[in-house]
């Protein structure tokens, strides 16, 4: 299946007055032979988050540290609030958090508190400096009753809050986060991901994060970024990726089988084979896959014209993972239809 064309538009940067809070170029890495990003180019505005999905192996983790300068780009630019991380990395990255192996990264043996501080010291802040920032962030995060226990006593959400503290343990403006939700329980993931939420809505940072899980994307991302053998597929707000790929499948329920002649038309010009058709309650009912409202139309005429009753048409959602599937090569959710 070929994919579609008109999805990427890396350019972003015509849209928007303001700098943007990262900006890459024509960003490639390769190990050895192995293309793992291929030339790949977009924007993110400051106080958005903007999930990175693909599927295993597609470049996510390397296009991060590509970013985040910790492996070295083949080529290409990179800017952060502005300032080119190659002729300035010092005071680009001064701008940048960054949470990669999740609660790994940090110190289990000392404190919360004495994490913060380590962290924030990396880059030169005195723990007097960044103490009432530190105690504000213990609060928000729901950590200062454990601000002195030692993170290895901590539950698993609680390392993991920890670990996104300490990206934020001195004044950044953006976050780039590898799968921060990764291991945790439904709770701790719901409350990392309004916290995320909270972070861009109220406190205007940029988010750059990559997940596998599409409700994560969902719930947090304003746009989504898909990455597919290190090429960017898609690059959009997660509303349109899924109303692209909204395919027309309906319900549809009548009174009694329809005779032999109707269903053999409806398998041949609408993909309804026969084992499509179920028993219910009510009558019978099938599912189609169609490529617009005129299509449905069509179809209804043929029932009507062979004197079947329609009890109901039902539109069938589709989500972001299918428009995920679509544009990764796998099965497209009108093809598992037509399989079906
Ligand atoms: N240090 C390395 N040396 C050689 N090849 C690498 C290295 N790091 C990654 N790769 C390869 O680059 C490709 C992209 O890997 P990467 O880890 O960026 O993907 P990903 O999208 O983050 O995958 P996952 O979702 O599984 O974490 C893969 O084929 C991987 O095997």
């Amino acid at each position: 299946m070929s994919q579609p064309s008109v999805m990427v538009d890396g350019d972003h940067s015509t849209e928007f007055d303001s700098t943007p809070a990262v900006s890459v170029r024509h960003l490639s890495k390769s190990y050895g032979d192995l293309i793992a990003v291929d030339d790949v180019s977009f924007d993110v505005d400051s106080g958005t988050v903007v999930g990175l999905l693909g599927p295993n192996g597609a470049g996510k983790t390397t296009l991060i540290k590509s970013m985040l300068g910790l492996v070295v780009p083949t080529s290409g630019t990179v800017e952060i609030e502005g300032i080119s991380v190659h002729d300035d990395p010092t005071a680009a990255y001064g701008h940048v958090g960054a949470m990669l192996e999740g609660a790994r990264n940090v110190y289990w043996r000392l404190s919360v508190r004495e994490n913060l501080e380590f962290f924030a010291g990396l880059a030169g802040h005195r723990p007097s400096e960044v103490r009432e920032r530190h105690d504000r962030l213990l609060d928000q995060f729901g950590l200062a009753e454990k601000a002195d226990v030692a993170v290895n006593d901590l539950s698993r959400g609680m390392k993991q809050k920890v670990a996104l503290a300490c990206t934020l343990s001195r004044d950044v403006s953006v976050a780039f986060l590898d799968e921060p939700t990764l291991g945790l329980d439904v709770e701790s993931s719901m409350d990392l991901r309004r916290e995320l939420r909270r972070l861009a809505d109220h406190d205007s940072m940029t988010v750059v994060l990559s997940s596998h899980d599409m409700d994560v994307i969902e719930d947090v991302c304003d746009r989504v970024l898909i990455v597919n053998d290190g090429h960017l597929v898609a690059d959009d707000t997660v509303r349109n990726l899924v109303d692209l790929f909204r395919t027309q499948r309906y319900r549809l329920t009548l009174d009694a089988l329809p005779p032999d002649a109707t269903r053999t038309r409806l398998a041949e010009s609408y993909g309804v084979d026969d084992d499509e058709w179920t028993t219910t309650g009510e009558g019978v009912e099938f599912e189609a896959t169609l490529a617009d409202g005129a299509e449905l139309h069509a179809l209804l005429g043929v029932l009507l014209d062979a004197g079947c009753a329609v009890h109901g048409v039902t539109s069938l959602d589709s989500d972001l993972g299918d428009a995920f599937l679509e544009l990764t090569d796998r099965a497209s959710p009108a093809e598992r239809g037509r399989e079906r």
